[in-house]
């Protein structure tokens, strides 16, 4: 197994306050991976975590040789500020960003390539319309055209199929089977457990630290999900950062 992200007894949180504790593990490259886990169970968190936007407070989350710009990081869609003056067009352009910049003019090519994303979810048409005019579904697939056009060895996906409809949840899935089929590592957090059982081969079960982590039929028992519920609900908000802090391990 060729590991494409490593946790090393990695903290994270918020202003020394630790939302995710001590995690260890290894993602594999070309992994498909969902986690789980109660609201408030840390899924966020470790997303910004891996992607950069939050530093750990102690230990580390190794990348070995991929670039950080080789992670493509879909939000949750509360996350975007939809009354922000931007088309669906040029959102879904700055998927090129690492390649153009983020001034860099859009040359045909990459004008072909927006309209080719785009009509990959299904948006054709919609180029011109300003993404605050979008459905809660429409706006989900434009995030997904993003993703694509970013053409990331690692794909980051927070609440994929949230509040969205069964054709939209279907044709996005499909994107993300075919992500995994082209040997992409894919990490989803998710909280239709059919969903990952029937579509993601491996899950972290996530409660602020890991409850679980492996095959997906020997992660999602009904022990281990009652046993993360309990583990969030005891959980202190308020804690402060682990009084020994762990020094990051050399690769
Ligand atoms: N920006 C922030 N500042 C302070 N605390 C935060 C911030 N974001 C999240 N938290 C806290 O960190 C903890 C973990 O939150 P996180 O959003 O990572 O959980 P989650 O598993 O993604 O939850 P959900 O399923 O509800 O999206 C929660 O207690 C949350 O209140």
């Amino acid at each position: 197994m060729v590991a494409q992200l490593q946790f090393r007894d990695v903290t994270l949180g918020y202003e020394r306050h630790p939302a995710v504790h001590h995690l260890s593990g290894e993602v594999a490259s070309g992994a498909l991976l969902a986690v789980v886990g109660p609201n408030g169970a840390g899924k966020s968190t470790l997303f910004r975590g891996i992607t950069g936007i939050l530093k750990p407070l102690a230990g580390s989350i190794a990348l070995g040789d991929l670039d950080i710009r080789d992670i493509a990081y879909l939000p949750q869609s509360a996350e975007i500020d939809r009354s922000f003056p931007i088309s669906v067009f040029d959102f879904t352009g700055s998927g090129l960003w690492r390649t153009t910049g983020a001034f860099g003019r859009l040359g045909r090519h990459e004008c072909r390539r927006i309209a080719e994303a785009l009509a990959a979810v299904g948006l054709n048409g919609f180029e011109n319309r300003s993404i605050g005019t979008l459905s809660g579904g429409q706006m989900q697939r434009m995030l997904f055209a993003r993703v694509l056009l970013q053409d990331a060895g690692v794909i980051v996906l927070d609440e994929p199929f949230n509040a969205i409809d069964a054709k939209t949840s279907d044709d996005l899935l499909a994107l993300v089977r075919r992500w995994h089929e082209e040997k992409r590592t894919v990490l989803a957090a998710l909280h239709d457990m059919e969903m990952v059982r029937a579509n993601f081969p491996e899950t972290l079960l996530l409660a602020r630290g890991a409850v679980a982590w492996g095959p997906t039929g020997q992660v999602l028992t009904a022990g281990n999900l009652s046993r993360a519920r309990q583990m969030c609900e005891a959980f202190d908000d308020s804690a402060a950062a682990c009084a020994v802090r762990v020094p990051p391990r050399v690769a």
